[in-house]
């Protein structure tokens, strides 16, 4: 598959008297491949806007390549800009122009047909609020807005920083199907978000940052089963059996997490030798089922365990990424 979006070994360090050196992007890879709905995940402060700027040109890089769309950017941006829709942080409009004004200037600016703004403002849902002034738009309707200008030069590629911001539910879920109607339509989105129960619903792959450099990527799924435990949830027919089942199946050599209604196992290679060991002492199983790792747990692990050198200590305080974070002992994903 051909990346529309490639980073690597980017680096981007800003320096002031005050506050001395910041090492906001490390050596950066990044690698979106085509038609993909791709996650870009990282705490606050890891590298994730100054990675977006970068890529659009609005900050220049200190070191590493970059290419959009197959070619070399900043260099070919004049070529590909026309093909690449962004919002990066919030944008700002005229209060006084309706919706309609708003992208009518950038059509004209753009040289995008007409009948595109109401196919735009059809697609984020704003069709009969087009006619009210931006200054009485809601948070929500402003973001849907700021998504309806980045669509309208019907980009093949498409950069979100938090689309969801302000979204109601529905206006959340709306926005999932938009995203995956685009991308089915061949258009590739790279999406910025602190919502990863979203992510993890709407992305086919993911990249994970922290102080400013790549964690994990991939498609989701794969991210996902690199960090399962691979741990099994254990409910018995009585609660109550719960000690018993426990000590049993310690005696056996497996590692057992007790929770008020179940139990967490790992290090168990056969998921029938559970059933069967706890039959045998009159305990019976009511589910037996993997411990389902989501991308947050993953995230969280992943962003906080990252590696912290001496250099990098200014970013690791501002995002305030402390040591390991401790398992989630409600889940059991790492409780065993
Ligand atoms: N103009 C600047 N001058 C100095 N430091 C900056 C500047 N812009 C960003 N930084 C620093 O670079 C680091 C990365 O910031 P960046 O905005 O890229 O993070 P982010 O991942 O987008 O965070 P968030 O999730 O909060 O939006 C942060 O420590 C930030 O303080």
């Amino acid at each position: 598959m051909s990346a529309v979006l490639e980073t690597e070994g980017l680096r981007k360090t800003y320096r002031s008297r005050r506050r001395g050196v910041r090492h906001a992007l490390d050596g950066f890879d990044m690698r979106v491949e085509a038609g993909q709905v791709h996650g870009f995940l990282g705490p606050n402060g890891s590298g994730k806007t100054t990675t977006l700027r970068t890529l659009l040109g609005l900050i220049r890089p200190d070191g590493g390549r970059m290419a959009i769309l197959g070619q070399e950017v900043p260099e070919a941006l004049p070529t590909v800009a026309g093909q690449v829709g962004a919002i990066v942080e919030s944008p700002q409009f005229f209060p006084n122009f309706t919706a309609r004004d708003t992208l009518s200037l950038l059509a004209e600016a753009g040289e995008v047909p007409r009948q595109r703004i109401d196919e735009v403002l059809e697609l984020v849902g704003l069709r009969d609020r087009a006619g009210e002034r931006v200054k009485t738009y809601s948070l929500g309707m402003k973001q849907r807005l700021a998504v309806a200008s980045a669509l309208l030069k019907n980009p093949r590629l498409l950069i979100l920083d938090e689309p969801a911001n302000g979204l109601d539910p529905g206006g959340i879920r709306e926005m999932r199907t938009l995203m995956r109607n685009l991308a089915e339509s061949g258009m590739t989105v790279v999406l910025s978000s602190h919502i990863l129960g979203e992510i993890q619903l709407i992305c086919d792959s993911v990249t994970i940052i922290s102080l400013g450099r790549r964690v994990a990527f991939g498609p989701v799924g794969e991210v996902l089963a690199q960090h399962s435990t691979g741990g099994l949830r254990v409910r018995l027919e009585a609660v109550t059996d719960l000690p018993a089942a426990a000590d049993t199946l310690i005696r056996a050599g497996i590692r057992v997490t007790g929770h008020a209604d179940h139990l967490t196992l790992a290090g168990v290679d056969k998921p029938a030798a559970v059933t069967r060991l706890l039959a045998e002492q009159g305990l019976y199983v009511s589910e037996l089922a993997p411990v389902a790792v989501d991308l947050e747990s993953v995230f969280l692990e992943l962003t906080a365990t990252a590696p912290v050198p001496g250099q990098h200590r200014q970013v690791d305080q501002s995002t305030k990424v402390g040591g390991p974070v401790q398992p989630d002992a409600t889940t059991g994903v790492w409780g065993a």
